[in-house]
């Protein structure tokens, strides 16, 4: 056996003046105690437990003495197999990673609650739904939808919008998207739809998009997406904060009362900060500028108790109502526009606490559209019945066995037992001899509750002969597509037409391209001929046979994003750029301003120490010039002496910090000095760029966007 030299005598640096404690003290917020400290024989530092700091042990509680280096056969010599600390620590190590979630691999969560506003008893015994003024805790997640766990915050895609509700009467989660509308009509369709968007598989690109050829083949050839395909194009796909987005169940749900009888409901999320999206420029040099942005943007409002706020409003209706409806509604391609049914609004919901650890919690959460509770139940719509198998299978490889419901994140905040047992990660301790019921001997672990217990909707089966057959009623696939189109301001059917464009530009398959087009003419004509020509197609190319007639709703303005977009600054973000002989009193000024207006202020400097002010007063920095492009703000400031504009005007980080600003339409506010660096980008001054004295037209100015000045800045098609 090897013999270990005895470490020398370690040299204590307590209370010495420690160089390697520079990244902490940079590190906003008090260095704690330093830790009792010891130099190892190679020099290397070691921190002992005392006081506040337990001892280190292994996974079998033993103490470790050093946790700095293997057991080695001698100093220089071979690492021994007999280390069970260096082996378990590895080990452990080894398999950190769990399988990423086949889709919405990448999301966000935080906790909260739901507070109900108003009784649905005359609908539901959901108790969830019933108890005015209860608060029922939540756990939300949203996420992307195409992109791996590692990939971009924004890129053009759906949100996933999922809430488990912990309700006193089990677990319901309501796993939806931001948009009503879904690609498919058949849960058959899933694995097919999913690998088209995904990655292509030969080639492992491109990641998070859905701009390339295996996605819109798939699409030219399932006319059924065409209405999801006019969302997903619109704004709405590039959001400018998790905490303003909207969420849909998408389905038709069932509430059920005290006597079984069934009203159809679906659900929405309205955020109270209203709905924002970026412009497409923007959320592209986002993805340089922070990958985190939308992560970062919800941890930052959460921790500053700025909670972001969603109403809970219903849809509800009967089985007699939905049968005048134009459309089928389970289909899960088409919405039942709010001026035919419109939302009763029962509750908000309060994001106020991140999670104190993402795998244990944003990551481990498990979603599963059949985790329902008594008085709610589900519709025939065929996507949900095949969702209703998915989740809890894919569940038990990505959270490794069937005993993830018990993971703390996961495990209902009610009471629950039954006689299922064992199996991988068990970590209940089950006593007794009866793991079985109807049973006669001993304590049992639960009896039915034919009072309190969940019920199905006594539904009549089918009206026709089993078969896969699809209802001719699912066969009208334009209509609320083209419903979607013209119901939009003019700006955001441009963006549509733009982001078509975009996105069959980067399709290498020209019969794909031109099949999209033939799709786009039973949509609207204009909007084929614009996506026609911004692809320089020759001619228009023939519209594919209809499988039912398209007809005209009445525009819904509910549809649009500008008309309910909220004119204001609330938790919203505003950059000032300052440096060196910067106006101290025009930034206090401007700050206070947008404070009061509830934005979050930001100052950018060239130096990330900050600058010093008029008066000598130094401010330090939140951001530095080069890694705070102005798209991670919602309306910015410059505010420069004459020297610094015309040093700034030379620096192409400035330069482009107000040229972005101007093109994604926000509001400029600039001083004297700070011209210079606007004349360097090219900027004509027009009714969103104010002088930075006049805090009062810069707010008005910020608490929207400058929509006037987009013809000027980009030629739509
Ligand atoms: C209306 C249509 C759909 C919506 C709104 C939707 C929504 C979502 C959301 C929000 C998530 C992420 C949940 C989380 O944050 O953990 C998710 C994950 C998932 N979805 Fe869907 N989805 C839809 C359709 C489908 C269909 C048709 C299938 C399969 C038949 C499916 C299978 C899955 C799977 C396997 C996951 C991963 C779950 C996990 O690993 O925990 N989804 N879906």
């Amino acid at each position: 056996m090897a013999v270990r030299k005895q470490p020398r005598k370690s040299t204590s640096t307590r209370g010495k003046k420690a160089t390697r404690g520079n990244a902490a003290e940079r590190s906003p917020g008090k260095r704690p105690a330093a830790a009792r400290e010891a130099r190892g024989n190679g020099g290397e530092l070691h921190q002992h437990a005392g006081g506040a700091d337990a001892t280190v042990t292994t996974n079998q509680g033993v103490a470790i003495a050093d946790n700095q280096n293997s057991l080695r056969a001698s100093p220089r010599g071979p690492t021994l197999l007999e280390d069970f600390v260096l082996r378990e620590k590895i080990t452990h190590f080894d398999h950190e990673r769990i399988p990423e979630r086949i889709v919405h691999a990448r999301g966000s969560g935080a906790h909260g609650y739901f507070e109900l506003t108003k009784s649905l008893s005359r609908y539901t015994t959901a108790r969830l739904f019933t108890e005015v003024g209860a608060r029922t805790p939540v756990f939300t997640r949203i996420s992307t939808v195409a992109g791996g766990a590692g990939s971009v915050d924004t890129p053009r895609d759906v949100r996933g919008f999922a809430v488990k509700f912990y309700t006193q009467e089990g677990n319901f989660d309501l796993v939806g998207n931001n948009i009503p509308v879904f690609f498919i009509q058949d849960a058959i369709k899933f694995p097919d739809f999913v690998h088209a968007v995904k990655m292509e598989p030969d080639r492992a690109f491109p990641q998070a998009a859905s701009a390339h050829d295996t996605f819109w083949d798939f699409i030219s050839l399932t006319p059924e997406s065409m209405h999801m395909i006019m969302w997903a194009m619109s704004d709405r796909a590039i959001p400018r904060s998790l905490r303003m987005i909207e969420g849909f169940g998408i389905h038709s749900f069932r509430l059920l009362d005290a006597k079984g009888r069934s009203t159809f409901c679906k659900f929405h999320w309205r955020p109270r900060l209203g709905l924002q999206s970026t412009v497409w420029d923007e959320a592209v040099k986002l993805q340089g500028a922070d990958n985190d942005f939308h992560r970062r943007d919800l941890f930052e409002a959460i921790t500053a108790g700025n909670f972001p706020e969603w109403d809970l409003g219903l849809q509800l209706f009967t089985e007699e109502q939905a049968a005048g409806f134009p459309f089928d509604h389970l289909d899960p391609t088409k919405i039942i526009p709010e001026e035919t049914v419109p939302l009763t609004i029962v509750g908000r919901m309060v994001l106020d606490r991140w999670p104190d650890n993402f795998f244990a919690e944003t990551e481990q959460v498990a979603f599963c559209p059949a985790n329902v509770v008594p008085g709610i139940d589900f519709s025939n719509d065929p996507l949900l019945q095949g969702r209703l198998f998915s989740y809890l299978d894919t569940q038990l490889s990505r959270l490794g066995g069937p005993n993830f419901h018990q993971l703390p994140i996961n495990a209902p905040k009610c009471p629950f037992a039954n006689h299922q047992r064992d199996g991988h990660m068990q970590m209940r301790v089950p006593k007794g001899r009866v793991n079985y019921e109807p049973s006669s001997l001993e304590r049992t672990d639960g009896r039915e509750d034919p009072a309190k217990g969940f019920r199905s909707f006594a539904e009549p089966a089918g009206d026709g002969a089993k078969g896969r057959i699809r209802a001719e009623s699912f066969a009208d696939h334009y209509s609320q597509a083209r419903l979607f189109y013209r119901s939009q301001t003019e700006i955001e059917q441009a963006h549509i037409a733009f982001a078509l464009v975009f996105e069959l530009s980067k399709v290498e398959t020209a019969h794909v391209r031109a099949a999209i087009v033939g799709h786009l003419r039973h949509i609207d004509g204009d909007l084929a001929r614009r996506v026609a020509d911004g692809l320089g197609l020759d001619a228009l190319p023939p519209a594919p046979k209809a499988a039912a007639p398209v007809i005209d709703m009445p525009p819904s303005p509910a549809l649009q994003i500008i008309g309910k977009m909220k004119k204001t600054l609330e938790g919203r973000a505003v950059g000032i750029l300052v440096d060196d002989g910067s106006n101290a009193a025009t930034i206090n000024a401007l700050r206070k301003a947008a404070e009061d207006a509830g934005a979050m202020v930001k100052i950018v400097a060239p130096k990330i120490g900050g600058a010093m002010l008029s008066g000598r007063r130094k401010l330090p920095a939140d951001g530095q010039l080069a890694g705070t492009p102005s798209v991670v703000f919602d309306a910015v400031a410059l505010v420069l002496s004459r020297d610094a504009g015309a040093y700034l005007a030379q620096e192409a980080a400035a330069v482009d910090w107000v040229r972005d600003a101007f093109g994604h339409l926000k509001a400029i506010a600039c001083d004297e000095g700070a011209r210079a660096v606007l004349a360097a980008a090219g900027i004509e001054p027009d009714a969103g760029v104010v002088d930075a004295g006049d805090t009062g037209k810069f707010i008005k100015a910020a608490m929207t966007r400058q929509w006037a000045r987009e013809p000027q800045v980009r030629t739509l098609p």
